[in-house]
């Protein structure tokens, strides 16, 4: 069976800087990929990249069997329903002047006001969200509401593949652990398969099978999410495992494992 994505020597570059020099790896459906490492190594980049934010500079990013690394853009906008993306802030990220059911609707074109609120009501509820949010907007709500509205939006066009850009990095730790339940449950579910960006090794434990881990824009380890953290191979890697374990900077669910580990 061939990867729902296949990202292959992927370059983004800003100016003179190359944020990411040449990443290749694949994801397979149904499953989580986690792109781990510290702050500027080029996570987001290769995110961005992967939903055109920004175009790479070369390399290709296949998904279902097509490239659609550089795209233009009339022929990729069909597609971009395929891949939607799940910001960090969802404060920053939702429109502030529209409610909740308002937000989630938007993707949502072609269907008459009744079918849309309809939808919107039943993404809601989907991320276990009680049916009078709808009616809220984004002040207020909390920080776990807001991102469930984010995850809802993400949903609309039924994508196939869904990338969490430290999706629950802002949250409270326990907030963040019913974010990432509700994840791991949507899963099961629905069948989604995700990307998932983040710097805290003890956060993607709980959510990723395989890891992917980049420093200064490559990657310098990767493999299945028990093998990377039970004997990582690279100092970067183990000390990103110490950084998880250390209390201080654990933002994160309690990683089991490796506590036991230690
Ligand atoms: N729009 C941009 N213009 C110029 N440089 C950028 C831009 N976006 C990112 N960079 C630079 O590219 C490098 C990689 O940044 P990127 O945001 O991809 O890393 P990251 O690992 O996601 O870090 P963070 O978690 O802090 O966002 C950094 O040196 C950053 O300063």
């Amino acid at each position: 069976m061939s990867p729902l994505l296949s990202v292959e020597d992927l370059v983004v570059s800003y100016g003179g800087l190359r944020a990411v020099d040449g990443v290749s790896f694949t994801v397979d459906e149904g499953t989580t990929l986690a792109i781990v490492g510290e702050s500027g190594c080029g996570k987001s980049s290769v995110a961005n990249a992967l939903v055109r934010l920004v175009t790479p500079e070369s390399g290709r990013v296949v998904l279902d069997g097509v490239d659609i690394a550089r795209m233009p853009e009339r022929t990729l906008r069909p597609l971009r329903r395929k891949i939607q993306m799940v910001f960090q802030d969802p404060y920053g990220s939702l429109d502030p002047h529209l409610t909740a059911g308002r937000i989630v609707a938007e993707p949502l074109s072609g269907l008459s006001r009744a079918a849309r609120d309809k939808e919107a009501a039943r993404l809601l509820d989907l991320v276990r969200l009680p049916a009078g949010i709808a009616e809220r907007r984004p002040a207020e709500l909390s920080g776990g509401q807001r991102q469930r509205v984010g995850i809802a939006r993400a949903l609309a066009t039924s994508p196939r593949l869904l990338v969490c850009d430290e999706a629950t990095s802002a949250l409270d730790v326990s907030v963040q652990a019913r974010v990432l339940e509700l994840l791991t449950e949507l899963q099961a579910e629905q069948g989604l398969t995700y990307l998932f960006i983040s710097h805290n090794l003890g956060v993607v434990r709980e959510i990723s099978s395989r890891i992917v881990v980049m420093r200064a824009g490559v990657i310098v380890e990767s493999g299945t999410t028990a093998d990377v953290l039970a004997s990582p191979t690279h100092e970067y890697t183990r000390r990103l495992r110490r950084a998880a374990l250390d209390p201080t900077t654990m933002r994160g669910v309690k990683p089991r494992e490796l506590v036991a580990q230690r």
